[in-house]
């Protein structure tokens, strides 16, 4: 484990309870029937945990960081799409083109596109949509229906990049972080991480991704079968990100654990932080209690995934996008959640009446 990881571990803290019985309490006592803001109510109390503070402060620099990778898998032909779409897409990002450029101004957040695998070259620096920087582990993963789509080693390095922007967005201001992935082929690495990490069958988890037919379907599922009958036994996160997981993955990962450690908040997108976040839990279980998610994604593993980390999704529009677009558009509901807690008049004062 590198440094970096066991640091961060380290130094993820369970919610403060304090805050949290001080928000349930504030909750309790406001003008409205107990209850009646639904989601709203336990999502401001998670807020004030992560804050370690009530009422919490409204977040209002969100960042989204989107990582960029390609895929091996991709020789099976599990995507109609070509590899060279991922590389083309960070330069549509940087010039500020694509969907979550336009849903990431509608919510004030800036956009950090991590180059942390795409097969291809790209330069690093700041265009009118995004900061675009060059932290490439490797030029796209290895094809993991033959063998492991990474070594250890670079799923740890991958990880510590997540960690790392986490770190250089948190200090730069941010105080809501969103995950973001750009990767043609990641929703095969994405069933595969549902898969091994929850124990359901592959026909379950594997989904459609940017639209596919049933025999190319049929083809990924097996992919996704194999792949995760190599890892019987293995248990450990690290090693199955590794065997069957994919750069963004790690990336994200990272990124979930480096904002809890931060006692940042960290707005999930969907599946395929979804997966991700299962390599976090299984790492950190504490660090699921920053996570918010977004979005439920149509992809059908997502749902799953988000079951085994205890997550209800804050929208449910039928997106299958990525980039963060499910993420970017739960912003308004998260602020809305803290506004709640730091605007709402109490019971007992307006039943005393102004003279009371
Ligand atoms: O976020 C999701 O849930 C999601 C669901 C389906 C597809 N995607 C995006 O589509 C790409 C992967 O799809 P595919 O079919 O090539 O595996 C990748 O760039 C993802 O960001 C994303
Ligand atoms: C065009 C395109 C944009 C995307 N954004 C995220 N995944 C994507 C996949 C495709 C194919």
């Amino acid at each position: 484990m590198t440094d970096v990881l066991s640091t961060t571990l380290a130094s993820i803290q369970p919610l403060d309870a304090t805050a949290v019985a001080d928000a349930e309490a504030r909750q309790a006592g406001l003008v409205k029937p107990a209850g009646a803001l639904g989601v709203l109510e336990s999502l401001s109390i998670q807020l004030a945990g992560i804050a370690r503070t009530c009422p919490p402060a409204v977040p209002g620099a969100p960042a989204v960081a989107v990582f960029a990778g390609d895929h091996g898998v991709l020789a099976q032909g599990v995507t109609p799409w070509p590899k060279d779409i991922t590389a083309v897409m960070v330069e549509v990002f940087r010039n500020g083109g694509a969907a979550i450029n336009v849903l990431s101004r509608a919510c004030g957040a800036s956009v950090t596109v991590v180059d942390i695998a795409v097969d291809g070259d790209v330069a690093e620096g700041v265009g009118t949509g995004a900061e675009v920087l060059s932290r490439k582990v490797r030029r796209g993963t290895a094809d993991l229906a033959k063998g492991a789509a990474m070594t250890r080693d670079e799923a740890l390095a991958g990880l510590a990049v997540g960690i790392e922007i986490a770190n250089r967005l948190v200090d730069g201001g941010a105080d809501l972080l969103l995950t973001g992935d750009m990767g043609i082929g990641n929703t095969t690495p994405s069933a595969a991480l549902i898969a091994a990490f929850t124990g359901t069958d592959a026909d379950l988890v594997t989904g459609r991704g940017t639209g596919i037919d049933d025999e190319t379907l049929n083809r990924k599922t097996e992919i996704v079968a194999a792949a995760v009958a190599r890892t019987a036994g293995v248990d450990d996160a690290i090693n199955l990100l590794a065997e069957v997981g994919g750069l963004e993955h790690a990336g994200i990962a990272g990124l979930v654990l480096g904002g809890a450690a931060r006692g940042v908040p960290v707005l999930l997108d969907g599946v395929i932080a979804g997966s991700a976040a299962l390599v976090a839990q299984r790492l950190a279980p504490a660090s699921i209690d920053y996570c918010i998610a977004g979005h439920r994604s149509v992809e059908s593993g997502h749902i799953v995934a988000l079951q085994q980390l205890g997550l209800r999704p804050l929208v449910d529009l039928d997106l299958r996008l990525g980039e963060g677009t499910g993420a970017a558009l739960s912003v308004p509901l998260v602020q809305a959640a803290a506004r709640v807690l730091n605007e709402m008049a109490t019971l007992e004062s307006v039943m005393a009446g102004p003279d009371a």
